[in-house]
């Protein structure tokens, strides 16, 4: 774990490789509520070039439900990995395999909500993910992160919490991005290929961990801790100049494309 003065901004990556993007925080500046943030066109375009650019070799790695994402993004669809790899869609107009809501999680939820759901306090019910949502009412933190940790001993075994950006989440253990990118990268449309990958939470540090293990390129947005990214970007901003640049060199010629002969779908 590295600590944010140390680390370097990325170069633009050569050479055969594939793009992995958490959303919140990192391509959206956070909103005080989760269906408050704002996708611009100008971002639409942007990932739509380097998709094509990376011919295909892109996809959203995010703890928001697949459904969610493109209802943000809508009509651009992309691969993705939501509710941090519960669910895929592993081409872009493929099917979502998704997670239904075990009953025990729907109990908690209303629980939590008959306590805190008239508070300010959002409670995101996401299929087996239960996120408690306090960045409008950060006093309650605390009391959510407890309530959510009490459930933990009435659950059955296989559930963590994690500490969320202005919140708390309580998810099944196999909910993990690293081992989601890991499912992309075997596909043949990512073979050969360097991951790349962007985050800015403590949920995108497994992810991190996963592509420095295969030399990929860890960059964490705005730090504001220990990290095990081996690069820093300091906000949405700067990530998404960063991406923007990588297109536009791309477009000017040098590409990082895999030779056309290797190419394979999907
Ligand atoms: O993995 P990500 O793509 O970063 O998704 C993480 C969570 O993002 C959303 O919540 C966060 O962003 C909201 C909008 O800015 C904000 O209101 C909230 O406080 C943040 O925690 C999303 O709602 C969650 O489901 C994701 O797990």
């Amino acid at each position: 774990m590295s600590l944010l003065p140390k680390l370097p901004v990325p170069e633009l990556p050569t050479g055969p490789w594939a793009l992995f993007l958490d959303i919140d925080g990192t391509l959206l500046e956070h909103a005080a509520h989760p269906d408050a943030v704002v996708v611009g066109d100008e971002l639409r375009t942007l990932l739509a070039r380097l998709e094509l650019q990376l011919d295909g070799a892109l996809a959203f790695i995010t703890g928001r439900s697949i459904a969610a994402v493109d209802h943000l993004f809508q009509p651009l669809r992309l691969r993705a990995a939501g509710l941090y790899g519960l669910e895929h869609r592993l081409t872009r107009d493929g099917p979502v395999e998704a997670a239904g809501e075990p009953a025990d999680i729907a109990a908690l939820a209303e629980e939590i909500e008959a306590e805190l759901g008239s508070s300010d306090v959002y409670i995101e019910r996401k299929g087996p993910i239960l996120a408690v949502h306090t960045r409008a009412a950060p006093q309650l933190l605390q009391r959510a992160t407890q309530l959510v940790e009490q459930a933990l001993g009435r659950l059955p075994t296989g559930y963590r919490v994690l500490a969320g950006n202005a919140g708390v989440e309580l998810m099944p253990l196999d909910a993990a991005k690293g081992a989601a990118i890991r499912r992309f990268l075997d596909l043949p449309a990512f073979e050969g290929r360097r991951p790349v990958f962007l985050g800015d939470d403590t949920s995108d540090e497994n992810g991190f961990e996963a592509v420095n293990e295969i030399d990929g390129m860890s960059i964490r947005i705005k730090p504001h801790g220990p990290t095990a990214a081996r690069h820093v970007l300091a906000d949405v901003g700067e990530a998404l100049a960063w991406l923007g640049a990588v297109c536009k060199r791309n477009l000017d010629g040098s590409t990082g494309l895999v030779d056309p002969s290797h190419r394979r779908s999907p």
